[in-house]
């Protein structure tokens, strides 16, 4: 899921998050396609490609390349620094302090990156492409620019907590477009193998560029000393600073304290709050790139490697998943594994009967609605997708393109989609607008942007889907409820609350369920459980899918076809 949680009150184009490119790049204005994923596949909807390149992490052209006008005139004594910027005494000036040094073209992109996420409410993922293809970067170095933006947004909060330490004084003290270059410095100083001398000079000409001339000697002494010690002691020292262990927990791992906490009570609730380390640690990685191949309707590549879990999905050595995605005119896509098993529960836990009509009550950008409009051809049955926000219906439309029928995309709130359609469908996909805290690797700054107050709004809109999903429902259908997001909140909640209102509803074995339909069982914690019905819950650290959340009704009488 998107930074863009899903609500309709939300939408990305009430949040403008590309308002504003990098300097030097232009804005990175929004088009017909706005929400849509700059990366391939599903993108901004559940599941999607990672929105990251990945590239090797590495000097390329350093010095080499001078960048437009603007970037020099910033260097001057335009603005002083709050608190940061002052040269420490004692510190000898860097290298790069002398006149004329520029910055290496990646790393300032990244900084401008950075900077209109923090800003302007920016998405890392919609702007970073733009900004990659506006300065020309040669592969290497947008591979590098990459790096630098997602892992310094990523670990924001471990970094900052280094600087406080190595500064001396409080992150909220330094400026920020300062305290920006000293994030991009530190990442590459304990995160990659930039080398540190290259990141501390290229750091302090940076900060020649954004900040005062006194900010160079700050950004410099900082750096500096944090080379001096190695990042694990820096780990140790991070630790022995956190006050609880919520906090530590919440440093280490770079996570707000608020979500340590929603984590470890997901996991303890299914008997597995030992792995709550390993789930921190799995938001830090980069996901892998898994394709779905449509069923029926286009075959795996020689090179493709199955995947563990779905029987559709696949991995490829390498290569640009574009590329792969034309060459099978769309019927190829991106989409994380979590997210074809959620559809699959829909779709391959009972026969379909030819004539069956099914609706995807929140369709937008379309990734499960493409699999499940396939799975329904195949069948002689039907879907519908609704989408609410109009853009998004529009991306729904646009994935479902690839298909040789047409299928109805309808743009209605699905909170009467019951009432308008009573008992009206066979099966019924719920997969709700959630915080998405089950995608935080996909997204580097979503974890900062989300707060528990998020839950309560999304809460009710929540019930109200699967409320007005129960009523669409025909009598013995099926109705799968899907979110991204492991929170107890917004899962095994939902679903209390729904069995408690409707007497009529029967959580059915989900775990058994869905293990019928895998390659390999999944390894699952202890589900919510309600008479002979379970829940899934899946994890990035132990499935490697996003933290997907699957429950499957049956409504009304018991089927018995
Ligand atoms: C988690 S996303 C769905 C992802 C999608 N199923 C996919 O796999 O690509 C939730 C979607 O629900 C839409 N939505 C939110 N509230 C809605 C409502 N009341 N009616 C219909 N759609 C809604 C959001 O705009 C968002 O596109």
């Amino acid at each position: 899921m998107s930074e863009y949680d899903g609500r309709p009150g939300s939408t990305p184009e009430g949040r403008g998050p590309e308002r504003r490119g990098p300097r030097g790049t232009g804005p990175a204005r929004r088009g017909p396609n706005s929400g849509k994923p700059t990366r391939a596949g599903e993108g901004s909807g559940n599941g999607s490609g990672s929105g990251e390149r990945r590239g090797p992490v590495r000097e390329s052209g350093s010095g080499g390349e001078r960048r437009g006008s603007s970037t020099g005139e910033r260097g001057g004594e335009r603005r002083g620094p709050r608190g940061g910027g002052q040269r420490r005494p004692g510190h000898a000036p860097a290298r790069d302090e002398r006149a004329g040094d520029a910055v290496q073209p990646a790393r300032r992109v990244a900084y401008d990156v950075i900077v209109a996420v923090r800003s302007d409410d920016a998405y890392a993922n919609l702007l970073l492409p733009v900004a990659i293809r506006r300065a020309a970067l040669s592969s290497a170095d947008a591979g590098l620019a990459t790096e630098l933006c997602y892992g310094s947004l990523r670990l924001r909060g471990y970094y900052d907590r280094v600087i406080e330490l190595a500064a001396n004084r409080a992150a909220d003290q330094i400026d920020p477009e300062i305290l920006d270059v000293l994030r991009l410095g530190v990442h590459q100083i304990l995160g990659t193998r930039v080398a540190a001398h290259a990141a501390v000079n290229e750091s302090v000409s940076l900060a020649r560029e954004v900040g005062s001339r006194s900010s160079t000697g700050f950004v410099n002494g900082v750096l500096r000393g944090i080379t001096r010690t190695s990042p694990e002691e820096w780990r140790e020292r991070v630790a022995a600073s956190a006050t609880s262990e919520d906090e530590r927990l919440s440093l280490l791992h770079s996570h707000p304290e608020w979500i340590v906490r929603a984590l470890r009570q997901s996991l303890r609730a299914e008997g597995r709050v030992d792995e709550l380390e390993a789930a921190l640690a799995a938001d830090n990685e980069a996901p892998k790139v898994t394709y779905i191949a449509l069923p029926e309707r286009v075959e795996k590549p020689a090179e493709a490697e199955p995947a563990a879990y779905s029987p559709l999905a696949f991995t490829l050595g390498g290569g640009d998943p574009e590329a792969v995605i034309r060459a099978a005119a769309g019927l190829i896509r991106v989409q994380d594994e979590g997210s074809q098993l959620a559809a699959l529960t829909l779709t391959r836990t009972r026969e379909i009967a030819a004539g069956e009509t099914w609706s995807d009550l929140c369709a937008g950008p379309g990734g499960k609605a493409v699999l499940l409009a396939t799975e329904a051809l195949n069948a002689g049955a039907t879907l519908i997708a609704n989408e609410v926000v109009p853009a998004r219906a529009d991306l729904v439309r646009r994935a479902l393109s690839v298909l040789p029928e047409e299928v109805e995309v309808s743009r209605s709130d699905a909170r009467d989609w019951g009432e308008r359609h009573p008992q009206g469908f066979d099966r019924i996909l719920v997969d709700a607008p959630c915080t998405g805290l089950g995608a935080l690797r996909r997204r580097p700054e979503a974890r900062w942007r989300k707060t528990p107050k998020d839950l309560a709004e999304l809460g009710v809109i929540q019930l109200d889907l699967v409320n007005s999903a129960v009523a669409g429902t025909k009598p013995g259908g099926l109705l799968a409820y899907v979110t991204c997001s492991p929170h107890i909140a917004e899962t095994r909640g939902v679903v209390t609350e729904i069995l408690r209102r409707h007497p009529e509803v029967t959580l059915l074995d989900t775990q058994a369920l869905l293990n019928g339909v895998t390659n390999t069982p999944l390894d699952l914690g202890e589900g919510l459980i309600v008479g002979d019905g379970s829940t899934v819950q899946l994890w990035p650290h132990r499935h490697g899918t996003d933290a997907m959340f699957i429950a499957l009704f049956r409504v009304g009488e018991s089927y018995t076809a």
